[in-house]
Formats: C-alpha cells, sequence, structure tokens
C-alpha cells in the first residue's frame, strides 16, 4: 500500500473530478485547480460539481482550489486540463514545475506546434520529470467506479512507479509504459475516429460499417504513428486499440456525440456548443489533416471527415470516394514499408 501524499490535479472538469476522487479515495490529500471561483465554492460546500460529472459526490479530501500557487506545493501534479487551454495556464508557473513530476491526462495537440502536451510540459519545466496518462478511461465510468485500466508511460520508470502507487485500486489497474510518444500519440488520434463512429451510428449504417471503420482507424493511426517514429506495438494496447474501442462505441464519449450529432444534421459548431464539454477530436482533426498532407502520409479516413465537416463535402459522397478507392492490403500497416 502506498504513503499518503498531498498530490495535485490541473483541471476541474469531468477527468479532473475523476482522478482527484481516485486519488482522495486511495488515501490522498488533493489539491484541484480551477479557473473558476464560483464553481470551487459551490465544490467545497456542497461536494457535487455544478458542471460535470453531475450525481458523483467529490470526496472530502479534493480541495477545490483556484490558487495557482498553491497546486504547486505538492511534488506531483496531473495535468487535466483541455489542449487548447494548457500551455497559457501553466505557463506563468513554468519555473515552479521544474523538479516536480508532471503527469499529462490531456488528449490533444496543440494547433500550429503540433506539440503533444508532454512536450509542452517538457518545453515549459525541462528539468521536470515528464509522464503520461492515457487509456480506454471514460471519466463518468471512473467516478462510477467501473473496473478500469489504464497505461502511465514515462521514459523514467520512478514516474510510472510513483504514478501507480497513489493510483492503483480495486477498480482502477495502471500499467506501465516507456513509450511515452506513442502513448500519448494514441490518445490523440483516436478523439477523431470517435466523431467518424458516432456519426455513422446516427445515420443508422451498421455493425459491420463500425467494425471496418475501427480496425481501418486502428491502422490509419498505426501507419501516422510509425511515420513519425512511435513504436507500432503501443497501439496494440490500452492507449491505442482500447482507448479506440471505448470512444468509437460509446456514447458516453463527448467525440461521439459530437459525430452524432452532426450525423443527425447539426452543423458542428451546433453539435460542440450542445456538448457544452471539451471534444478534442475537432482541432486534432485539422491538425491531423495538415500534417498528413504536409508529410504526405494516406490517411483516407481523415481526409475523408475533414472533407465532411471543414469542405462542405456530403457524406454520400465522401463514402463512393472511400469504397471504390484503389483496392489495399489488409494488416500493411504495421511494416514501413510497401504504402
Ligand atoms: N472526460 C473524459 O472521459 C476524459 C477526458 N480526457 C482528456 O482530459 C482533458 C480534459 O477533459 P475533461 O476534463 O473531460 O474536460 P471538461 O470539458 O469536462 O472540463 C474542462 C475543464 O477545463 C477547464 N477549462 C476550459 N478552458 C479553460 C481555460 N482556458 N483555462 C483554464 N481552464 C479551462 C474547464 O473550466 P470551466 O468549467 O471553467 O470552463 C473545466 O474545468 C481533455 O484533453 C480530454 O481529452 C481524457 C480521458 C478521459
Ligand atoms: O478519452 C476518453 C476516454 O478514454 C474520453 O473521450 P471523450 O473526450 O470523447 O469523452
Amino acid at each position: 500500500m502506498s504513503s499518503k501524499r498531498t498530490v495535485a490535479v490541473i483541471g476541474g472538469g469531468s477527468f479532473g473530478t475523476a482522478l482527484a476522487n481516485l486519488l482522495a479515495e486511495n488515501g490522498h490529500k488533493v489539491l484541484m485547480w480551477m479557473r473558476d471561483a464560483q464553481q470551487a465554492e459551490i465544490i467545497r460546500t456542497e461536494r457535487q460539481s455544478p458542471r460535470y460529472l453531475k450525481g458523483i459526490s467529490i470526496h472530502t479530501d479534493v480541495e477545490p482550489t483556484t490558487d495557482l500557487a498553491k497546486v504547486i506545493q505538492p511534488d506531483l501534479l496531473f495535468i487535466a486540463l483541455p489542449s487548447s487551454a494548457l500551455r497559457d495556464v501553466l505557463k506563468p508557473i513554468a519555473d515552479e514545475l521544474n523538479n516536480k513530476i508532471l503527469v499529462s491526462m490531456t488528449k490533444g495537440i496543440e494547433a500550429n506546434t503540433f506539440l503533444l502536451m508532454s512536450q509542452i510540459l517538457q518545453e515549459l519545466a525541462p528539468q521536470a520529470k515528464i509522464g503520461v496518462l492515457s487509456g480506454p478511461n471514460l471519466a463518468r465510468e471512473i467516478a462510477e467506479h467501473a473496473l478500469t485500466a489504464t497505461v502511465i508511460a514515462s521514459e523514467d520508470v520512478t514516474v510510472c512507479q510513483q504514478v501507480q502507487q497513489v493510483l492503483h485500486s480495486r477498480t482502477f489497474r495502471v500499467y506501465a509504459s516507456n513509450d511515452r510518444y506513442g502513448v500519448e500519440l494514441g490518445g490523440a488520434l483516436k478523439n477523431v475516429y470517435a466523431i467518424m463512429s458516432g456519426m455513422t451510428v446516427a445515420l443508422g449504417m451498421g455493425e459491420n460499417t463500425r467494425a471496418t471503420l475501427i480496425t481501418r482507424a486502428l491502422a490509419e493511426m498505426t501507419r501516422f504513428a510509425v511515420k513519425l517514429g512511435a513504436n507500432p506495438m503501443t497501439f496494440l494496447g490500452l492507449a491505442g486499440v482500447g482507448d479506440l474501442l471505448v470512444t468509437c462505441n460509446s456514447a458516453k464519449s463527448r467525440n461521439y456525440q459530437v459525430g452524432y450529432a452532426i450525423g443527425q444534421g447539426l452543423s458542428l459548431d451546433e453539435a460542440v456548443s450542445r456538448l457544452g464539454e471539451v471534444a478534442e477530436g475537432v482541432n486534432t482533426l485539422k491538425v491531423l489533416k495538415a500534417k498528413s498532407d504536409e508529410l504526405g502520409i494516406y490517411m483516407p479516413l481523415v481526409t475523408g471527415l475533414y472533407a465532411i465537416i471543414f469542405g462542405g463535402m456530403s457524406l454520400e459522397k465522401v463514402i463512393e470516394k472511400l469504397m471504390l478507392a484503389e483496392p489495399k492490403t489488409d494488416v500493411d500497416f504495421i511494416s514501413t514499408e510497401g504504402f
């Protein structure tokens, strides 16, 4: 059993709150930073979040705070901010983050730089020890104690060990990996395919279609990752196929919900504002399309979804292009040759 410590969580949305509860249930004191003082006060007094994870009680050892100087006191910090906010929130306190253990839970890619969140952390705090937590981890299911597994990825084995120690519980199992880049890339890329999957479900397209989509999505994201130097084997693990399966199959996934709403005929803006929470796949689709074009990587699903959402192409046209494209071989994506 791990020794009890004080741990910080930066970000008080669905995932930050679910993780803070897990840590507190394991006996740790948790400082949870959020930007909104009113939300913090409601959590303090009512032990419920007014916006996220409705109906979930927030443990009394989770202390909400809007004070960044206070939240950076512990040695171990989990970061659960949207990718669009991570750099801006942490930049003013970057110097204080050096020599800490920083674990990113954010599944996104920075626009313009194509940096993953742990790479931004490294840039901001070069002396920090960095890890990435990723896997099939729907926040609500974690908060409801559904049996869940995840991956902590870091080049530094002590980071993996410490995260396993503070988080392991009867309902939450943490596997270790040394492939930080692959684990993080898997978590970011799958959001795009979850949008697509939600769309096919809204359109009543059947189980053969969804199984094909998910399998070809795995091929496509692995092909992309291999071209960027990641280990394809990582994509067969929890942070690859595991996370792809859960988000492409669950109506609890916000990215799936955005796709579903678009499939019902809503515009992207309407779908995103109806959601009211972060759906990282929308930005990831843009940056992924730009990067795959730049590097000349064959990504027909990304190209097709981009054409529908940002190019005004009809779904029928995209389906026709995908189905009638040049014949290919099946498991081509593990090899770096021949495609
Ligand atoms: N939810 C899930 O199941 C999972 C989420 N993730 C990842 O975790 C990350 C966070 O997602 P999640 O917690 O679900 O998101 P939510 O939408 O539930 O919450 C977002 C949180 O970030 C805050 N926030 C938004 N913009 C800013 C900003 N500019 N500055 C400071 N704080 C801001 C929000 O505050 P406010 O309420 O004031 O707007 C809120 O506390 C995402 O990258 C997501 O992909 C990963 C695995 C599972
Ligand atoms: O990453 C997730 C589950 O692992 C959550 O996905 P959504 O952001 O689509 O809800």
